[in-house]
């Protein structure tokens, strides 16, 4: 076949296949881009004769593999499922309690009384799993030493067990820190000096995550950044005889910044001096970030997360790298949670657009689970 019949050819089964589908035209958006695609075909053959490959210039159609919407579904490497979101809740120590965020749109502080009824529609919607995080209300609840995080009768641990009783098929993962139990905000115990001991802190902590643990929880995940707490925790596990029904995830990459404002005001966790760039990787720190993943991956993580989200693709993408075999958590956190909402009330885009185009960034750079404020809006979306 000579290459003016080829083009001919091409153009005659285009024309041909877009009468065929005009009946299932579904959206302007598919015309539109049936349209750019007739004038480049005439521009296809008005070129043709000094074009030079035949292959290359075959090769270099690329719109016909995406014209409809469900071919551009399949150009996706991994697609946003229900069982790939984690919601993070807050959990107060005043069981009747349930209070709106302010910096935090939509989001709830909730005593266990009121968390109940409020997952139950979640759950028949899809909801698979949550993270819960601790926050103690009560006056002189905190100490130096977070004594509150692994209280028997304290919010979490009372949570835990709640939640498998009453919803069976809900994965439950605990955050894992001091700082919303500590007097002082960090997350870990400190010295004299106001700088973090690691040794105690990790000591303290596993005894926190393996307390959580034995409660119930499927999968514990350490936030305080300490090094050696993973190995820590894991040594705990084998101790106890749980570690073959314990998950254990790292918060491996998570970076100083700010991002976690709206958080530390829900969680009342701020410090109350300083800050944690001592023990949050320095936003710049690509291969501290590295070192970190690696590092946890030995320690025995089962699951790597990065976090923040959008800021930090790249890490995403060198976890999902370094952790080929593992399944790659990104936490997008309370302060990209609020920029969006932020944004999409000052009309520069539609929420639901901003809310898919950022999760779509998070799983192409890698992730294959993600820890989103926006999981109940999900559960609806992703019916449709
Ligand atoms: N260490 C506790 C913890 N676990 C998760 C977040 C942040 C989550 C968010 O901002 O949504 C924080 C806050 C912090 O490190 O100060
Ligand atoms: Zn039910
Ligand atoms: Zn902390």
């Amino acid at each position: 076949m000579s290459f003016s019949s080829l083009v001919q050819d091409l153009s005659l089964r285009d024309s041909t296949r877009r009468r065929g589908e005009a009946s299932n035209a579904s959206t302007i958006d598919d015309r539109a881009s049936r349209t750019s695609h007739i004038s480049r075909a005439m521009s296809y053959t008005s070129t043709a004769a000094t074009s030079v490959s035949i292959s290359g210039d075959i090769a270099s159609q690329l719109h016909g593999g995406y014209c409809h919407p469900l071919a551009r579904s399949w150009q996706a490497e991994r697609q946003l499922t229900k069982s790939m979101l984690i919601y993070p809740l807050f959990i107060s120590d005043q069981d009747d309690e349930e209070v709106l965020i302010p910096s935090l749109p939509n989001q709830y502080r909730r005593g266990v009384n009121k968390l109940i009824p409020f997952l139950e529609p979640l759950v028949h919607k899809g909801l698979r799993s949550v993270i819960l995080f601790g926050v103690p209300m009560r006056p002189g609840t905190k100490d130096a030493l977070g004594t509150a995080a692994d209280d028997p009768e304290g919010p979490v641990i009372r949570t835990i067990s709640l939640l498998r009783q009453r919803f069976p098929h809900l994965y439950i993962v605990v955050d894992v820190c001091l700082c919303e139990y500590t007097s002082h905000g960090h997350c870990g115990i400190l010295r004299d000096d106001g700088s973090l001991n690691n040794q105690l802190s990790v000591d303290r902590i596993s005894d926190v995550a393996i307390a959580y643990a034995k409660a119930g929880a499927h999968c514990v995940a350490p936030s305080d950044m300490n090094d050696g707490r993973i190995r820590a925790i894991k040594l705990k596990l084998i101790e106890e005889g749980i570690v073959h029904s314990v998950t254990l995830m790292s918060y491996a990459a998570k970076f100083s910044g700010c991002l976690y404002g709206p958080f530390r005001d829900a969680a009342g966790s701020a410090p109350s001096f300083g800050d944690r760039r001592c023990y949050q990787l320095p936003p710049g720190g690509r291969g501290l970030a590295r070192r970190a993943i690696v590092r946890d991956i030995n320690e025995g993580a089962d699951i790597i997360m990065v976090k923040p989200a959008s800021q930090y693709l790249d890490i995403i993408s060198d976890a999902k790298d370094l952790g080929k075999d593992l399944p790659i958590a990104a936490y997008q956190v309370s302060g990209e949670f609020a920029m969006i909402h932020a944004a999409a009330k000052a009309g520069v885009f539609d929420l639901k657009a901003m809310v898919f185009e950022s999760t779509e960034g998070i799983l192409r750079a890698g992730a294959t689970i993600v820890i989103s404020y926006f999981t109940p809006e999900f559960l609806d979306w992703l019916d449709n």
